[in-house]
């Protein structure tokens, strides 16, 4: 019975939705600092192979089962940029703030018909750190990148992703809201329903 795990994130906002979610299952969850894991090189050319890299470096520093995230923006207009760059945007340095500006940036004088967009999450869960079949699950959500920023909850481009269907940006959404709807939802949707296997197997 697995009642334990690592999250593989150095993201506070991440590890803030995680724990919301993860807060009515039946399993610990902790966060990778508590194990001084190191930052994994993101070398992959996919969410999914990035996530998988993360999993297994929580895993291999924990000596427990790990979950990780890859997640970013994939912008119509940019050609899906920043997309697997989304948390170095703005090259050496970058924060949130620099990231939200630089897309200001790129997106400048296109009008709101072609600001479409899209958030992907990719999660790899791995039982230790050479799991041969890794748990992959993903998650997308499309939305319209604003011509400037609202609200001050989330994280990341919440504040500039506006969602059609609230009438809001993503920053401006209720929390519960948000981890009901966004692609890390969605992709935790899917790893629940493999959770149940995942969780008795001896
Ligand atoms: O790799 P870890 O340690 O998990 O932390 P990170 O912030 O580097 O995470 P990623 O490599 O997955 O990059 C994710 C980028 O996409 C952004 N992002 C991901 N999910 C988001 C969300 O729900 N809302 C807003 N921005 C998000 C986030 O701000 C980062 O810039
Ligand atoms: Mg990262």
């Amino acid at each position: 019975m697995i009642d334990k795990i690592v999250l593989a994130s150095g993201n506070a906002g991440k590890l803030r939705e995680f724990s919301q979610i993860f807060s009515e299952w039946q399993v610990e969850v902790l966060p990778q600092f508590a194990f001084d894991v190191p930052e994994a090189e993101e070398t992959g050319l996919s969410f999914i192979e990035n996530a998988i890299l993360k999993a297994r470096n929580a895993a291999r520093h924990s000596g427990l089962p790990a979950l990780a995230d890859d997640s970013g923006l994939a912008v119509d207009a940019l050609g899906g940029a920043p997309g697997i760059y989304s948390a170095r945007f703005a090259g050496a340095g970058a924060d949130d703030a620099k990231n939200n500006s630089r897309l200001l940036e790129a997106l400048q004088g296109v009008d709101d018909s072609h600001r479409g967009a899209a958030f992907y999450c990719a999660l790899a869960f791995v039982r230790s750190a050479e799991d041969p079949v890794p748990v992959v699950c993903t998650g997308s959500w499309r939305g319209r990148i604003l011509q400037a920023p609202r609200g001050e909850q989330g994280f990341g481009y919440d504040p500039l992703f506006w969602v059609e269907e609230h009438r809001c940006s993503s920053a401006e959404l209720a929390r519960e809201t948000k981890n009901r709807i966004s692609h890390r939802a969605r992709a935790m949707e899917h790893f629940a329903a493999a959770w149940q296997a995942l969780a008795e197997e001896h």
